[in-house]
């Protein structure tokens, strides 16, 4: 049976991978949008033509960068969407934010048409999702769902609830989902299924703990 863990017990995984054993934040975001990258190469139920990547202003929006850049430097189409007030953005999103500029990775406004892109990357929120999903966001999130391109989620489909696979408001329905460690508990209910689709289970180097060896 697959090991699942709660988001709170993810969010201690990463802080403990980072603040005790010292492996930079930033190296696991490196490693995280790699993995996401592959599976989504890996993917045939993903047509690669034209990509928009939806960013938060969060860490998972920093993977969601780390992807949109893996792919405009190997020769995809890309262009990629900021939802969220860039004031608030996260140290490692910034990073990412500045990086993507170097690149000048083209962006686009939530005004944006949807229906020309083939692939939507979903990198609105992860494990830092604390309340139901309006305004801005949720206007993405519903262009996305009602738009024809396959979607893939990076970690847990944006306004999912990762304990009980609940929606909170509106939630990203995905294609396939690349998820971070271990699948979260509320992604492998029933309910979860249409939100959450293919499931990739990405090991990017987070602590796993005695109590995980041998699942
Ligand atoms: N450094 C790390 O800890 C790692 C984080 N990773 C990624 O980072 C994600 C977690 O990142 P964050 O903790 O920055 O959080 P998120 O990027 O999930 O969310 C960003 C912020 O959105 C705000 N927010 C929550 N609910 C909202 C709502 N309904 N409307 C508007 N704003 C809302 C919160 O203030 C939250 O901090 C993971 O899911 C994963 O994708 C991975 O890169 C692996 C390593
Ligand atoms: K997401």
């Amino acid at each position: 049976m697959t090991h699942a863990i709660t988001v709170e017990e993810s969010r201690q995984l990463d802080a403990k991978t980072i603040n005790e054993i010292g492996i930079p934040s930033l190296v696991l975001m490196e490693r995280a949008g790699l993995k996401i990258y592959e599976n989504m190469l890996d993917n045939n139920n993903l047509d690669l033509d034209n990509i928009l990547i939806l960013a938060g202003t969060g860490n998972n929006g920093g993977d969601a960068l780390v992807v949109a850049r893996l792919l405009y430097t190997h020769g995809y189409k890309v262009h990629t969407l900021t939802v969220g007030n860039p004031a608030h953005a996260s140290d490692d999103h910034v990073t990412q934010a500045k990086i993507c500029d170097y690149y000048q990775i083209p962006k686009v406004f939530l005004d944006e048409k949807f229906d020309k892109y083939t692939t939507i990357v979903d990198g609105l929120f992860g494990s830092g999702l604390s309340r139901n999903v309006g305004g801005d966001f949720a206007t993405a999130i519903d262009k996305a769902n009602a738009a024809k391109a396959a979607i893939h989620a990076i970690d847990i489909p944006s306004g999912l609830n990762g304990d009980t696979g609940e929606v909170m408001g509106t939630a990203i329905k995905a294609t396939s989902t690349s998820t971070i460690a271990y699948p979260k508990v509320g992604m492998l209910k029933d309910a979860a299924k249409p939100y959450t689709g293919k499931l990739y289970v990405d090991d990017i180097g987070i602590y796993r703990g005695n109590q995980f060896e041998g699942e």
